[in-house]
């Protein structure tokens, strides 16, 4: 079989867990498998780079910026040791690393000295912790005699479009990846950075965060897999989050929609444009544990294998607004929708969830961070006669199932279980879909919002029958 395998920051976390996961792509490459390793950064090391580009740019402190190159060497040289037996190998790697690193200490200063953070250059900043994890992986493979090689994202043939921390692939990268690492199949195993690319120009881009899922998706495409699998430290799809249902189960069976659907809706267990390039191409996608690899995980595919729950899950989004925007201008008047919501497009500002109540009224969703601008901008551009109320304390909790559509009586049930728990929905959404119904609830309360709906539609018995 051809696989790409993405690991992700919590698998990749040190030297030990670095030199497991080596082994376990090498394994599967020992079978006869022909393997392509898709890599993030090492637990944390995304959130830390964007930290200090921000302090940098904000404060100017380089001895901020020098500390934390101290340690994001030690870091990385610590795994190096870790991870690498071969000690003639260690040397080279570490000499990678340290250039990638004179680079980055070189970046940040600059943006100290400027006090100025662009969106090229942060996707230029939070590069960095893919660029350092991909040599020591592919070092690891090495010290364990499988040939291999490490790319960044743009070497490896994806050139994306220039949306800076949202880059998209251009179709040309799917004949270029095909052309770049179908050649070292065979072999080898090809280490590849998750979560970058670089424009027509050569200048690195960013997928988005957690975007190394949508890097695996990308390169099965390109180098036409069998599979793509992506190791979690979580044992598949669940039924919720398991940091917040204790009893939460793998979905064994799901289908591309009702993923995509789902880490929509805040489900952090896939990137959510992870799944499109695989289901164009209908490439199954698996989930799996990388510290349960015998465990089948969940298997995402185009068939929806029978499920007697008609729910398969539920999500939740934190850190959003609630944003309500009123007039009786908008009352019997045509256009006036499309002027809010081109007020947002022109901000750059994503809406999450919509719900119009009213003709006079139109509720809706953002991202908290974009609260702000979006209520400056409305207010300045629509003028005295709207009125435009926020709410930041607000969360969705959302269920997903492709068996909801048609089923009666499945939102009579959400409303129940969460008006037996006392909580009061504050906005409602349902696309036509029918594959979730959404609930803007009080963030105090969507923890046990979560639970009460897990248990409603008994999501803690197993599927089918199946353990
Ligand atoms: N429905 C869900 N199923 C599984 N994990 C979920 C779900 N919703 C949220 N999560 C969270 O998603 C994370 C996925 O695992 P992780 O190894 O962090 O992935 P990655 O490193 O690839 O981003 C876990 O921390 C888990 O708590
Ligand atoms: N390192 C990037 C990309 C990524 O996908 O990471 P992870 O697989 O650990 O979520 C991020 O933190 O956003």
């Amino acid at each position: 079989m051809k696989i790409v395998m993405k690991f992700g920051g919590t698998s990749v976390g040190d030297g030990k867990k670095i030199r497991h996961v080596a082994e376990l792509a090498k394994s599967y490459f020992d079978q006869g498998n022909q393997v392509v390793l898709v890599t993030s950064a090492l637990a944390g090391v995304t959130d830390r780079l964007l930290d200090v580009a921000t302090a940098g740019c904000e404060n100017g402190k380089v001895t901020v910026v020098t500390e934390f190159i101290t340690a994001l060497k030690q870091q990385h040289f610590t795994a190096v040791n870790e991870a690498i037996d071969d000690e003639n190998l260690r040397p080279e790697v570490i000499e990678f690393l340290t250039n990638q690193i004179d680079e980055l200490e070189k970046a940040l200063i600059g943006i100290c000295y400027l006090g100025e953070l662009t969106v090229r250059s942060r996707d230029n900043i939070s590069s960095y912790g893919e660029r350092l994890a991909a040599p020591i992986v592919s070092g690891a493979l090495r010290s364990m005699g499988i040939a291999s090689k490490n790319y960044t994202g743009g070497e490896a043939g994806i050139i994306t479009t220039d949306v800076f921390g949202g880059a998209k692939p251009l179709p040309k990268s799917y004949a270029l990846i095909h052309e770049r690492l179908t050649p070292g199949l065979k072999n080898s195993i090809q280490v590849v950075t998750g979560f970058i690319g670089e424009n027509e120009e050569g200048t690195i881009t960013t997928l988005g965060r957690s975007g190394s899922d949508y890097t695996a998706s990308i390169v099965g495409v390109g180098i036409k897999a069998d599979e793509i699998w992506l190791w979690k430290e979580v044992d598949g799809i669940m039924t919720a989050n398991p940091k917040i249902v204790s009893n939460a189960r793998t979905i064994h069976f799901i289908s591309y929609q009702e993923a995509m659907e789902l880490s929509s809706l805040g489900a952090e267990v896939l990137h959510p444009r992870a799944i499109e390039p695989s289901m164009m191409h209908n490439i199954p996608v698996r989930v799996k544990s990388t510290f349960k690899p015998d465990f089948e995980g969940t298997l995402v595919v185009t068939e929806n294998k029978k499920s007697k729950n008609v729910v398969k899950a539920v999500s939740m989004i934190k850190k959003v607004s609630l944003i309500n925007v009123s007039s009786s201008e908008m009352v019997d008047s045509v256009g006036k929708l499309a002027v809010i919501f081109s007020i947002l497009a022109n901000k750059k500002v994503g809406v999450r969830l919509i719900s119009q109540g009213s003709e006079s009224s139109i509720s809706f969703i953002v991202n908290d961070a974009d609260r702000v601008k979006t209520v400056k901008s409305l207010k300045a551009e629509l003028g005295d006669a709207y009125t435009v109320d926020f709410r930041s304390d607000v969360s969705v909790v959302a269920v997903v199932g492709a068996g909801m559509a048609g089923t009666p009586g499945v939102a009579r049930r959400v409303f129940t279980a969460l008006g037996k728990e006392n909580i009061s929905i504050i906005m409602i959404s349902q696309g036509s879909s029918e594959y979730n119904i959404s609930c803007v609830v009080s963030s105090a309360e969507v923890n046990k919002a979560v639970a009460a709906l897990h248990a409603e539609f008994e999501l803690d018995k197993p599927e089918n029958g199946k353990e």
